[in-house]
């Protein structure tokens, strides 16, 4: 089996950028929604953007945003994807990859078998699925460290590219890959010592154990 991708979702320090980077993971997030304690402002975004240029992913996350913002984050940092974390619906993402030209990654809340199902109404409006733990109601709609039935997404084989999102941490996220097959797995809380703020010894960890996975 070869090892997964990986993104560290909610960077928002040049020194945790720079962790990211060190320890090779594939793609970094920057959070565009103003109620999550890892939310970027574009000005900050903008200085992390020029850090990773060329050097690692850089995926917006965004939760319902208007045209204007995504405008503003894409131009700011230089995004090379969108990860759309709230209600939008296939039209709304097909809209936002050929307003902006980049792959969109739709987030999809899991729980039971049909919220998989929901993946394929996806296909061709967007690049890749992330199927991620449903939280409760009042809460963020991601970052909370919950994780769902991995054996709901085992060995997927849909019609289009996936990852692996929700409560994955380095301890448990080794076990995620074998389990379920996912080309993708994406960490916010997992790599953290308090909500929204990293550790750069637990990014260095949760890495080298996707890629020891063989
Ligand atoms: O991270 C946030 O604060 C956030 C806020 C609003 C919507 C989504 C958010 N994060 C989405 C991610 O990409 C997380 O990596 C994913 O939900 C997994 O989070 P965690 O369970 O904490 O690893």
């Amino acid at each position: 089996m070869a090892s997964a991708a990986i993104k560290i979702c909610g960077i928002s320090t040049p020194a945790t950028l720079d962790a990211a980077m060190r320890a090779r993971a594939d793609h970094v997030g920057f959070v565009f929604f103003a109620r999550s304690p890892r939310s970027v402002a574009p000005a900050d975004a903008a200085l992390l953007g020029a850090r990773a240029e060329g050097r690692i992913g850089k995926v917006g996350l965004f939760v319902d945003a208007d045209d204007a913002l995504l405008g503003e984050a894409v131009d700011a940092a230089g995004l090379t994807a969108l990860q759309l974390h709230g209600s939008e619906s296939p039209q709304r993402a097909a809209q936002l990859r050929a307003r902006f030209g980049l792959p969109v990654w739709k987030a999809l809340s899991v729980t039971t078998a049909e919220d998989v199902a929901r993946a394929a109404c996806y296909a061709g409006a967007v690049d890749l699925v992330l199927f991620d733990a449903k939280t409760p109601a009042g809460t963020l709609p991601g970052g909370m460290g919950l994780s769902f039935d991995w054996s709901l997404v085992a060995g997927w084989k849909g019609p289009l590219a996936w990852g692996l999102a929700g409560g994955l941490t380095p301890t448990n996220v080794a076990e995620a890959i074998r389990l379920t097959g996912t080309p993708l797995v994406d960490t916010s809380s997992g790599v953290e010592s308090a909500p929204g703020v990293k550790d750069e010894q637990l990014i260095a960890a949760f890495c080298s154990a996707v890629h020891a996975v063989r």
